[in-house]
C-alpha cells in the first residue's frame, strides 16, 4: 500500500501523516484547508479490492451514513474515482483504548463504567436502527481529545432482522461469542452483547478472559464459560459480567437489562450530546448554514446534500463546523 500513489492534498484537505494501514486500506490524519479541523481519511485502492471486499467497503459507507452519534466515529464525506475511494471521517485524537490500557494499566471501575455507559449507549443506538456492530473490540473504541469514547470499524457490521438468522463468522477471537465459535445461526444483537461482556473485563482487569495459545484452546476456554475474576473486582461488576458472558444467548443479559443493574446504576451516564445539529428532527442547523453563507457558500446545495445523505464537501464543510 502507498506505493501507487504519494498525496499531498486530497479535496479540500492537506494530508499530515499515516495514522493506521490495513491490508487494503491506509488511514491518514488530514486537515480541512478551509476549516482548519483534523479528520481521519480511509484511503482505499479499489484494484487491491476483490468483489467481496470491495462490497464491504459499500455496506460500511452505507451504514456509517445512517449513523449520527456522539460516541460513534461520524463519516462526513465520501470521495470516489474509478481506482480510490477516499473515506473523510472524524478522528479520535488519543487513539485506541486498547494502547490506553497497554500504557496506564485497567481502569479503576469508576472510569470504566463512564466508558461503557458511552459504549453501551452507542451499541443500543446500532440495535435501535436494527445495527448491529459484530467487530467490538478495545482496538476498535477509540478516545477523542477529552477522552470520549468513538467506535470505529463498522467494516463487519451488518442489517439484522430480530425474525431472521446471521451466520457470518465475525470479529476477533477472543471477543467472539460462543455460537459464533460453534458456527451456529445468531440474531445478531446477542454477539455484540457477548463483546461488551468482554471489552467491560478488558477496562476494568487490563486482560482478556478467554485467551489461548492457539484457536483451538481460545474455543474451548470461551465454550467452558469459565473465566478469572481478579481479587480486585467488585461484587457487583464481576455479577454484571457473569450476566453478559452467559454461554446460552437467550439467557445473555440484553441492553435494557445492562443498563438496569446495579454496578451500571452506581453512578449516572455522562454522555455527549447528541450533535444531530438540530433538535433531532434532522434540520439543519441554522447557525452553521449561515456561517456558511458568510463564506460565500450557497445554503441550497448544502441542505439539499443533507437531506438526501450525499456526503459531498457541503456535507463535510457543515459537519466540520457543527464538531467544530
Ligand atoms: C477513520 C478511522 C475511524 C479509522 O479507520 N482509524 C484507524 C486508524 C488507526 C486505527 C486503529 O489503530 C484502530 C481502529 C481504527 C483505526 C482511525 N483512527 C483514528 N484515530 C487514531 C489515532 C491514533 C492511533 C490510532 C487511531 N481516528 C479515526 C479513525
Amino acid at each position: 500500500m502507498g506505493d501507487g500513489y504519494c498525496l499531498e492534498k486530497v479535496g479540500f484537505y492537506n494530508i499530515e501523516r499515516r495514522i493506521g494501514k490495513g491490508n487494503f486500506a491506509e488511514v491518514k490524519l488530514a486537515r480541512h484547508r478551509l476549516t482548519r479541523t483534523e479528520v481521519a481519511i480511509k484511503i482505499i485502492e479499489k484494484r487491491r479490492l476483490d468483489s467481496m471486499n470491495l462490497k464491504k467497503v459499500h455496506r460500511e459507507v452505507d451504514i456509517m451514513k445512517q449513523l449520527d452519534h456522539p460516541h460513534i466515529i461520524k463519516l462526513y464525506q465520501v470521495m470516489e474515482s474509478n481506482d480510490m475511494i477516499f473515506i473523510v471521517s472524524e478522528y479520535a485524537s488519543r487513539g485506541e483504548i486498547f494502547d490506553y490500557i497497554a500504557k496506564h494499566g485497567r481502569m479503576s471501575e469508576s472510569t470504566a463504567r463512564r466508558k461503557f455507559w458511552q459504549i453501551l449507549s452507542a451499541i443500543e443506538y446500532c440495535h435501535n436502527r436494527r445495527i448491529v456492530h459484530r467487530d467490538l473490540k478495545a482496538e476498535n473504541l477509540l478516545l477523542d481529545s477529552n477522552m470520549n469514547i468513538k467506535i470505529a470499524d463498522f467494516g463487519f457490521s451488518n442489517y439484522y432482522n430480530p425474525n431472521e438468522f446471521l451466520s457470518t463468522w465475525c470479529g476477533s477471537p477472543p471477543y467472539a461469542a460462543p455460537e459464533v465459535f460453534e458456527g451456529k445461526k445468531y440474531v445478531g444483537p446477542e454477539i455484540d452483547i457477548w463483546s461488551l461482556g468482554v471489552v467491560l473485563y478488558v477496562l476494568v482487569c487490563g486482560s482478556l478472559p478467554f485467551d489461548g495459545n492457539t484457536l483451538h484452546a481460545l474455543r474451548d476456554r470461551v465454550l467452558s464459560g469459565r473465566f478469572r475474576i481478579p481479587y480486585f473486582m467488585s461484587t457487583g461488576c464481576e455479577s454484571l459480567i457473569r450476566k453478559m458472558l452467559v454461554l446460552d444467548p437467550h439467557k445473555r443479559y440484553t441492553i435494557e437489562q445492562i443498563k438496569r443493574h446495579s454496578w451500571m446504576m452506581q453512578e449516572a451516564p455522562r454522555l455527549l450530546p447528541s450533535t444531530g445539529g438540530s433538535d433531532g428532527k434532522n434540520e439543519p442547523n441554522e447557525q452553521i448554514i449561515h456561517l456558511m453563507q458568510n463564506m460565500g457558500i450557497d445554503s441550497g446545495p448544502v441542505r439539499e446534500s443533507l437531506r438526501y445523505k450525499y456526503y459531498d464537501h457541503y456535507s463535510a464543510i457543515y459537519y466540520l463546523f457543527l464538531d467544530y
